[in-house]
């Protein structure tokens, strides 16, 4: 087991290349299993959810061979409907899409309750309304979700929540059904878009993907195709926030800056200056920052997944800002990590309140999921002496190259074995 030590106070310089989007490739590969032949998808992250999602598709039966580390060949052909009610499905959460995927292409699946980042309760109630609405049964048992249909026949869904799970698990199970199926309220990610735009090219018909409508027709059958994945909106914004908070000038390269407009709109409003061009951001932080609040919300909105990155910078900022997650209420387990920095945060009523700027100071701090990870790293780089983070297998389910794509730029980050007792000490906490 590995920590990172991140030494503070070294200015970040440079372009640093964002790697293809999580949340899109990990719902990209389970779409593979729908089609007859041969899928390749371009431009994969190279994180440790994609590399078990491929171990998934291999237990099912396909055949995923890599012709470079980010282009891979999924044959589904021999793919089988192989109960998996346990193992690397609950290593993360994107193994629900196995659910919708299975069950548009062999009518049954059983897939084990997901894993991935702890954020407080996160339901797949609304997954299984939509196969429910599909014609398909849908019980739970033992901890791992039974799907069975005849035939799947399209209808219409309303989502109770707006969720980007819920929609594309529901888009892989109805691009096959019968007929034809309408999704209201759903989400409108960039990632989804993704997704349906592999359907397509394996011969889906979809319509209103990046709307709130979202109308399917079904069709008999999927062809292989090719696909080259979005860069990660994410990964842009977790290194837009840390040029803004310890960068000269940085460049973001790869990138698609209107997936990010809330995010540089908030970091514009505290004087940091970001020039857009082609697939580029430049990033040049302002001589003084001033607090803003933020409150999370669907996209195009603030997107939750850099609340945590966000409040770090915030620790920087004159004044105070108030962060408000309305889709994880609960997304806060970074918060006590930061205060062992100096940081001066209080949580009341659900938002926690930052009062900068303070100078952060290093420390031993664990990352509780991917991006608290991500907030302690750009903290790391802030403080004055060396921070220790521990859970690095959160960070490693969805940054690639992390430790050298901030070298890179200037910083001072490196990996260690831990200790015996260090091991001990933090399985035990
Ligand atoms: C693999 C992946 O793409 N993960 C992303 C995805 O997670 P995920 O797909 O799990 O998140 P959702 O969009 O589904 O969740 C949004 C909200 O809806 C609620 N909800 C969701 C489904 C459901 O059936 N019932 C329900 O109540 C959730 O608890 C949450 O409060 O979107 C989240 C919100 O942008 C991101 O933080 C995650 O990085
Ligand atoms: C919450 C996240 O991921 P997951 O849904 O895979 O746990 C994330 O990417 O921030």
């Amino acid at each position: 087991m590995q920590k990172m030590l991140v030494e503070g106070g070294r200015l970040l310089n440079g372009k640093v290349r964002i790697s293809g989007a999580k949340n899109s490739a990990v719902a990209l590969l389970p779409a593979a299993i729908l089609a007859d032949s041969e899928v390749t998808i371009e431009g994969l992250p190279e994180i440790s959810d994609v590399y078990t999602l491929g171990e998934l598709l291999e237990e099912i039966g396909g055949s995923v061979s890599w012709s470079s580390s980010q282009k891979v060949h999924i044959d589904p052909s021999r793919m089988i409907a192989m109960p998996l009610p346990n193992g690397k499905v609950t290593k993360l959460r994107a193994s629900y899409y196995f659910m919708g995927a299975m069950l548009g292409k062999f009518k049954k699946a059983v897939i084990g309750l997901p894993g991935g980042c702890y954020l407080g309760p996160r339901p797949i109630d609304q997954h299984i309304k939509g196969f429910e609405a599909l014609g398909a049964e849908v019980t739970n048992e033992q901890g791992a979700i039974y799907l069975r249909a005849k035939e799947l026949r399209g209808a219409r869904i309303y989502l109770d929540v707006v969720s980007v799970g819920a929609t594309i698990n529901i888009m892989l199970a109805a691009v096959k059904a019968k007929g034809k199926t309408v999704i209201e309220n759903a989400a409108k990610e960039p990632e989804i878009i993704d997704v349906a735009t592999l359907l397509t090219s394996m011969g889906a018909k979809i319509k209103g993907v990046g709307t709130d409508v979202i109308r399917i027709e079904g069709v008999d059958s999927l062809d292989g195709c090719n696909h080259t994945i979005i860069p990660d909106r994410i990964e842009a914004g977790t290194y837009t926030i840390a040029a803004a908070a310890q960068g000269k000038e940085v460049v973001i390269d790869n990138v698609i800056s209107q997936h990010l407009e809330s995010v540089l709109a908030k970091l514009r409003e505290m004087g940091v200056s970001v020039e857009e061009s082609d697939e580029q951001l430049l990033v040049r932080p302002g001589k003084h920052l001033k607090s803003v609040d933020i409150k999370t919300l669907v996209y195009p909105g603030f997107p939750t997944d850099l609340q945590q990155p966000f409040t770090s910078l915030l620790t920087k900022a004159e004044n105070t800002g108030v962060v408000t997650d309305t889709i994880y209420s609960a997304r806060l387990k970074h918060i006590d990590e930061l205060r062992r920095m100096n940081a001066s945060i209080k949580v009341e009523g659900g938002s926690a309140i930052v009062s900068g700027p303070v100078q952060l100071e290093g420390a031993k701090v664990r990352a509780s999921d991917l991006r608290a990870g991500a907030s302690l790293i750009i903290a790391g780089l802030m403080a004055e002496g060396v921070t220790e983070i521990t859970g690095l297998d959160h960070i490693d389910r969805g940054y690639e190259n992390l430790t050298e794509k901030l070298n890179n730029l200037g910083a001072k980050v490196w990996r260690e074995e831990m200790t015996e007792l260090e091991i001990r000490q933090f399985q035990n906490s």
